[in-house]
């Protein structure tokens, strides 16, 4: 009879993030506990303090490949160990079965197949622990709740393939997060990943900002720029807000999808094109297909695949392991005495609605990080940050900001500057029905002054 030990469980070795998602999902779906990895060296680390009841390794991997693990773990008497890959060449298939591997799985493989062959291997080995252990590797996608475990499968189905995929959900719930994990997991992962926030760039320059200007191409085009396609060759490019791109824009794209090749603007060149385009919008894509504002052809080269993100609010059982998560990663940033939640705090917060999503929950634990005076964080620290700021326009800015920011944007001083301006503004001709010089007393600038930033703020929108 096999000896009774204890192990922690099925320990997948992977690099490929996708694999390992949907391989443990299918194991925990039988009721087995499940450790990944992303490397062997993480596997060592991990063998000081416990050994698995069984392994599966996928062969090449970046750095150490998996045949020296088995080697490792067969001087170890641990395993059985189950090799998966997807060269099925002869020589690989035979190193891994004489280097002592129990079964052999070819990539792709089945997933009924590869739980058959676990059960197998297992109907030998010791006692395999039923409860999910916390895994090893850190995903920048955090998420257990259902909804968040569907967008991983999905991710680690369609990562492989060319497909394009529309990512749609509510702002800040994570849409560019998935398209870097359909990058990072694709075989395209060597070759750059470039993001661009279709609503964000003025349409005039939208053109040029996604297929790149000749010298001489408009005025202030001093010299050749390469758009974003040709900064993305091979690899992805991430169209953010593609529900806000102009209609004529979306016929271009449309051509460049359709053909594989385009013009710089102001330019001659037929230039071919190997990207893959992830789409991403917050809007009802269909409803504007409708509404005539987005060309149907176009959505149906997008939409090929779609992964739709929840609300925060409809997956609230997340919002704990990601309120820890930017806690801990604001505290280390910042460089801060560590911090954590009190249970009482974590409940509070799970309540609550954040219509700004996971961003909105990320921008919170930051603040808490700073202003919160103890280590631990207390219901009472939450009521002193709502308070101080809610509905404290700042807010959005800084939202906005940070956004911006994060996607690199151009010009964020003056956008600001003008959308102020513009607000204040408006707001004050609203009040003083129209009448400039009123307007300007009530915001307390000359008339001269008023005239001449409405000029300027009319002369952007033309
Ligand atoms: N599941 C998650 N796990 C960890 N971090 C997350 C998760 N979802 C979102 N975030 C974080 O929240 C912030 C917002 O995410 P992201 O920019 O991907 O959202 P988005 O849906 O693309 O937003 P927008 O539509 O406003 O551009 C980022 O800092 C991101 O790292």
């Amino acid at each position: 009879m096999a000896k009774q030990t204890e192990t922690s469980g099925i320990w997948i070795v992977d690099d490929d993030r996708g694999v390992r998602f949907v391989l443990a999902e299918a194991l925990r779906d039988a009721g087995l506990s499940v450790r990944e990895f992303s490397d062997t060296a993480s596997v060592r680390t991990a063998l000081r303090e416990t050994t698995p009841a069984l392994v599966v390794t996928d062969v090449r991997m970046p750095g150490e490949g998996g045949l020296v693990l088995l080697d490792e773990l067969r001087a170890q008497h641990i395993g059985p160990v189950i090799v998966m890959s997807a060269y099925t060449d002869v020589a690989t298939t035979a190193a891994a079965y004489r280097a002592g591997a129990v079964d052999y799985l070819a990539k792709p493989f089945d997933l009924d197949q590869a739980l058959a062959s676990v059960q197998r291997a297992l109907a030998d080995a010791p006692h395999v622990p039923t409860a999910d252990m916390p895994t090893v590797s850190p995903h920048a996608l955090l998420g257990e709740s259902a909804p968040m475990r569907e967008v991983f499968r999905l991710i680690g189905r369609v990562a492989a393939s060319d497909l394009n995929v529309l990512v749609t959900g509510e702002t800040g719930t994570g849409k560019e997060l998935v398209a870097r994990a359909l990058h990072d997991e694709s075989a395209r992962r060597d070759k750059p990943f470039v993001a661009l926030n279709t609503a964000a760039i003025p349409s005039e320059l939208l053109e040029s900002e996604l297929f790149g200007h000749e010298a001489g191409a408009f005025t202030g085009a001093t010299r050749r720029v390469a758009g974003r396609f040709e900064q993305a060759e091979g690899g992805t490019l991430f169209l953010d807000e593609i529900g806000d791109m102009p209609l004529i824009l979306q016929t271009r794209l449309l051509r460049v999808l359709a053909g594989g090749e385009f013009y710089r603007v102001g330019g001659r060149e037929l230039i071919r094109c190997h990207v893959r385009i992830i789409a991403a919008t917050h809007q009802d894509l269909d409803a504007r297909v409708e509404a005539g504002q987005f060309r149907a052809d176009l959505k149906h080269r997008l939409d090929v695949v779609r992964i739709e993100l929840p609300p925060l609010r409809q997956r609230r059982s997340d919002i704990p392991v990601l309120a820890q998560h930017f806690l801990a990663t604001a505290v280390q940033e910042l460089k801060l005495a560590p911090k954590r939640f009190s249970k009482a705090a974590l409940k509070t917060i799970a309540q609550r609605d954040f219509p700004g999503n996971v961003r909105e929950l990320e921008n919170l634990c930051r603040r808490l990080a700073v202003i919160a005076s103890g280590a631990e964080i207390l219901p009472a620290d939450l009521g002193k940050s709502v308070d101080t700021t809610r509905g404290d326009w700042t807010d959005a800015l800084r939202d906005w900001a940070e956004r911006a920011l994060e996607h690199d944007e151009q010009d964020i001083h003056a956008r600001a500057r003008e959308a102020l301006d513009r607000v204040l503004m408006e707001a004050a001709l609203a009040a003083n029905e129209g009448h400039r010089q009123h307007a300007a007393a009530a915001l307390g600038v000359g008339r001269n002054t008023l005239t001449r930033k409405l000029g300027a703020s009319r002369k952007r929108h033309s």
